[in-house]
């Protein structure tokens, strides 16, 4: 029985041509970046996930971004409009695999954007990053869109950052792990641990006590095994110089 379903989507060649807006552009790896990404899928498969890849976007050069595309929440998918418009052509392969996987499926419209990567879920409540990608039309659509699951969305506002998810995410106990100079804190809830590693502020839950995390973030790691949790290390430094990390790279779909 596994824990239930990762989207992921393969590279492609145009890997190094992906965006970078808040970090200076550096020489991307591609046959390396196929190396991590398969130890990724490896990593989501050893803790219990079925890995299930979407139909290759590779016109699209950061489509292995697939949080991005799509957001799931308690048997619900809905599709963004992320808000770099060469994004958009990754949104239809999203679409294909998660009406495979049997969840009902809306979409954000114009004038709205969103990128997943700015929604972070803990428990009802839903932070979403108002920034760069994603503006109050999207917002609000999918504050409609999660009311329909009883979840209330919060806006929080950010700085110098990609996407809220760049500067906070969640450990499985719901506390946060955050670098502070990133983003406003004030509209966050939950008790904040700050780290002083920017890639220590990506985890990913994988269920249970299992946490991802990157390999750039030791100290960070040491920090998640003192308060109890499994850290599951997974080295993705060619999708750092792309603004990537850990979150970016799936969709978790847990079982109902
Ligand atoms: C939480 N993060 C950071 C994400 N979900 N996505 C990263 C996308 C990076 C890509 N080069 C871009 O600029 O779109």
């Amino acid at each position: 029985m596994t824990r239930g379903t990762a989207l992921v989507r393969r590279p492609g060649d145009r890997l190094a041509e992906g965006l970078v807006t808040h970090i200076e552009r550096t020489d991307v790896d591609v046959a390396r970046a196929r190396r991590q990404h398969e130890a990724y899928r490896a990593a989501l498969a050893g803790a219990g996930w079925q890995v299930r890849e979407v139909d290759p976007a590779d016109q699209c050069p950061d489509a292995v971004f697939i949080e991005d595309t799509v957001v799931v929440c308690a048997g619900l998918a809905v599709l963004t409009r992320p808000g770099a418009p060469e994004r958009r052509p990754e949104v239809p392969g999203a679409e294909k695999a998660v009406r495979e996987a049997g969840l009902e499926v809306v979409r954000i419209e114009a004038p709205g954007t969103l990128d997943g990567g700015d929604v972070l879920q803990i428990g009802t409540t839903v932070y979403v990053g108002r920034g760069g990608r994603t503006n109050d039309a999207g917002i609000a659509q999918l504050g409609a869109h999660l009311a329909t699951r009883g979840r209330t969305v919060v806006p929080v506002p950010l700085r110098n950052v990609l996407h809220l998810k760049s500067a906070v995410t969640a450990l499985p106990d719901g506390t946060l792990l955050a670098l502070p100079d990133l983003l406003d804190a004030t509209a966050l809830r939950q008790p904040i641990h700050a780290v002083d590693e920017e890639a220590g502020c990506h985890v990913v839950p994988l269920g249970d006590d299992l946490v991802l995390m990157a390999a750039s973030a030791p100290r960070t790691a040491a920090l998640v095994a003192a308060l109890g949790f499994t850290p599951v290390v997974v080295d993705i430094d060619e999708y750092e110089k792309l603004e990537g990390c850990v979150t970016c790279l799936s969709v978790l779909i847990p079982h109902a």
